[in-house]
């Protein structure tokens, strides 16, 4: 069995107000877990809104510098593929795909130039031919062809099609991780299933293991093995997708459950507590405690 990913007791801590501010925040506490590079799997990370979901995957992105710990893919650390020589090899083997795909395309940039961009840089595909078929190969994936979105514009393209779109970009170099950091919260209702459902086939079918991003736990109760919660940086619990979701063992993951998306907020991910109750005994254990195993494989942080 060989590692994929390797995070281990990484942690952020961002100061704030200056260089010379003693404020800070600790976006991301001590969090460890690992992919297997012959077990592909939806991993998913759950939170709400500045539990540290983002800055987990930009570590992992090597766009953020751990404040402590390692992480490392398939071998080596950030710091290595973050050289030059080898950046371009770690792009090709992890992509991001981000949330919001009007913003990620140029309003005046055709999308598939975006694709032609990739096949050129990562494949290093440079005949007219060799580069049409890696973009409609990558574009098949998702379920659309070449011929439907070339010379189209982003304006031009629904919330789905250009986030399959995204998608396809980031499958063209064949990675064999994808980060997705809340790839469905800009979709409209009705064509979010199909996005969430292309993130199964791509584990199922083409091997690709997925780091999912979301506050949405439906969405994470359909696709994803295992998950992390997250509250305020910390992990409160991970293990299996179903044994958690149905039954949250920290309070905090059962007020995530019992909670609902709050409309004044929507979008924000900013959840609107059932009970208050219920609210306080989850801030009032934040932070405390050891993360503990239990028989059916989870972890749950259990006061010291
Ligand atoms: N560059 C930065 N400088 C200072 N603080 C930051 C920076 N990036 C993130 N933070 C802080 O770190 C915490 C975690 O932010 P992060 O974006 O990782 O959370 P998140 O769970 O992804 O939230 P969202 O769901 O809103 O994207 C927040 O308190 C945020 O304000």
């Amino acid at each position: 069995m060989s590692t994929l990913l390797d995070v281990s007791h990484v942690s952020k801590r961002f100061s704030m107000g200056g260089i010379l501010s003693r404020k800070y925040t600790d976006a991301v506490v001590d969090v460890s877990f690992s992919l297997q590079a012959d077990h592909p799997e939806i991993f998913t990370i759950i939170g709400e809104s500045g539990s540290g979901k983002t800055t987990l995957a930009r570590m992992i992105l090597g766009l953020e510098t751990p404040s402590h710990g390692t992480i490392t893919f398939a071998g080596k650390s950030t710091s290595e593929w973050k050289r030059r020589a080898a950046r371009s090899d770690f792009m090709r083997r992890v992509q991001p795909v981000f949330q919001n795909p009007f913003e990620a395309f140029n309003p005046l940039k055709q999308v598939d130039r975006y694709l032609e961009a990739t096949a050129r840089r990562l494949l290093g595909a440079t005949e007219r031919k060799a580069v049409d078929a890696a973009m409609d190969e990558a574009l098949q994936k998702v379920g659309l062809s070449l011929k439907e979105i070339k010379g189209r514009f982003a304006h031009e393209l629904s919330g789905g099609q250009l986030q399959r779109v995204a998608i396809a970009r980031a499958l063209i170099p064949n990675p064999s991780l994808l980060i997705a950091d809340e790839p469905v919260s800009m979709v409209d209702a009705s064509l979010r299933m199909s996005i969430v459902n292309l993130l199964k086939r791509l584990r199922d079918d083409l091997n690709v293991s997925v780091i999912y991003i979301t506050h949405d736990l439906a969405t994470a109760y359909y696709i994803s093995d295992r998950i992390i919660i997250m509250q305020k940086g910390y992990v409160v619990e991970m293990g299996p997708a179903r044994a958690i979701l149905e039954s949250p063992e920290h309070a905090y993951s059962q007020l995530l459950k019992s909670s609902v998306l709050s409309i004044d907020t929507a979008g924000m991910g900013v959840l609107e507590p059932a009970d208050r109750r219920m609210t306080e005994a989850a801030w009032s254990t934040m932070g405390r405690g050891r993360l503990e195993p239990r028989p059916d494989g989870r972890m749950v942080r259990v006061a010291a």
